[in-house]
């Protein structure tokens, strides 16, 4: 398990901020994000809910549309808050939009606040990935 730096304090900071900010009427289970990218500033984003339920995003998907829109392009590390004691841990398809912005070696802190938080490299959470790398034009 990868361990936890001064960054991350500020970085729970901000995803504790914008948790604040969460759309979460169905679930009530409000969560933030927070990005530290490659050009030393943090991005933040929370879940936002539909009545349509699946139409719904996450806070680590908006997270990275903060980041993009702010042109920034890789994820240097992400922090996750939630409810509970529970570390809360990016979906599926959360894991796979981190992979397009970030290494195996990225860390990804899940937090649920009443617990302590859980500091794993995205390798550990999504290993064997598809990636864009894979995608590279090639001459055959
Ligand atoms: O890592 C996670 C896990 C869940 N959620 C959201 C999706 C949904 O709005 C609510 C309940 O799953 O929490 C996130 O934003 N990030
Ligand atoms: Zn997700």
């Amino acid at each position: 398990m990868a361990s936890l730096t001064d960054m991350d304090a500020r970085l729970f900071a901000a995803a504790e901020a914008i948790r604040q900010k969460a759309y979460a009427p169905y679930s009530n289970f409000a969560v933030g994000a927070a990005i530290l990218a490659d050009d030393g500033q943090i991005y933040a984003g929370c879940n936002i809910e539909n009545a349509a339920y699946p139409q719904g995003n996450c806070a680590e998907t908006s997270a990275i549309a903060a980041m993009i829109a702010g042109g920034a392009r890789r994820i240097a590390r992400i922090y996750v808050t939630g409810p509970g004691a529970m570390p809360v841990t990016p979906c599926g398809g959360c894991r796979q939009r981190i992979r397009e912005f970030a290494d195996p070696e990225t860390v990804i802190i899940s937090h649920g606040v009443e617990g302590d938080p859980l500091a794993l490299s995205l390798g550990e959470l999504l290993p064997h990935s598809f990636g864009p790398d894979f995608l590279t034009p090639r001459a055959s």
